[in-house]
């Protein structure tokens, strides 16, 4: 924290072409959350990865205007940062992986303070999984990618942290492309619901205005 935020704007991808998909073009405006659906291995980590420069691929992305290209791909990533479903972790404890307390965020998610001097080895997949969503919105993305942020937690941990990534979306504005499975998680969070069907993204029916 304590770096001056970036200005919220769209992430637009146009005509990106990760693996066997068709070329995707979709923008996605600021706060707003658009769920991605569909079988398991059609190709929606590859797409993600793609948005996030992880892998290479065709088309291009912006982030407010500003191009994929244009930025190195570590600045690239810290804009348009990825939380993938399974999430490395370098240094020993919580707290040497974030850049201030975030007292806030772990108070939200459940998290005593004393969460920051816990090894790394005793995390749980679900402690994991949402330390790894407050380690990627501590670094001010501009726009988030999450590959099914709930995918290890109950069913109370997951409307308490759908909850709070909703709230902070909001709040910053954040472009956001979501991985869900679910589709009642889809229904709670979504303003649009993408689904892979065969090689292509289908828009769904039922979407929020
Ligand atoms: N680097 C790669 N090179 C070639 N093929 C890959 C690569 N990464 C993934 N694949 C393949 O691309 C397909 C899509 O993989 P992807 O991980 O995007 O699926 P997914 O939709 O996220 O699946 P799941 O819901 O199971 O996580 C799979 O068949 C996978 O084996």
């Amino acid at each position: 924290m304590g770096k001056k935020a970036l200005a919220a704007g769209k992430l637009t991808l146009d005509r990106i072409k990760a693996g066997d998909l068709e070329p995707v073009s979709e923008t996605i405006d600021p706060g707003e959350i658009v769920c991605l659906s569909g079988p398991s291995g059609s190709g929606k980590s590859r797409l993600l990865r793609a948005v996030a420069d992880l892998d290479p691929h065709e088309g291009s992305v912006s982030i407010a205007g500003e191009s994929q290209q244009d930025l190195r791909g570590h600045r690239w990533r810290r804009a348009v940062t990825m939380v993938p479903a399974e999430s490395a972790w370098w240094f020993d404890t919580v707290g040497e992986h974030l850049p201030g307390p975030m007292t806030e965020a772990l108070d939200q998610l459940g998290f005593k303070a004393e969460t920051l001097d816990w090894s790394i080895d005793r995390l749980s997949s679900g402690e994991k999984q949402r330390l790894a969503l407050v380690r990627a919105l501590a670094h001010q993305p501009r726009a988030l990618l999450l590959d099914e942020p709930t995918a290890n937690l109950d069913p109370d941990a997951t409307r308490e942290t759908e909850q709070w990534l909703c709230k902070v979306i909001r709040e910053r504005a954040l472009p956001t492309l979501w991985v869900a499975h679910d589709r009642e998680q889809i229904a709670r969070v979504a303003d649009r619901h993408l689904h892979i069907e065969g090689d292509r993204l289908v828009k769904t029916s039922g979407d929020k205005d």
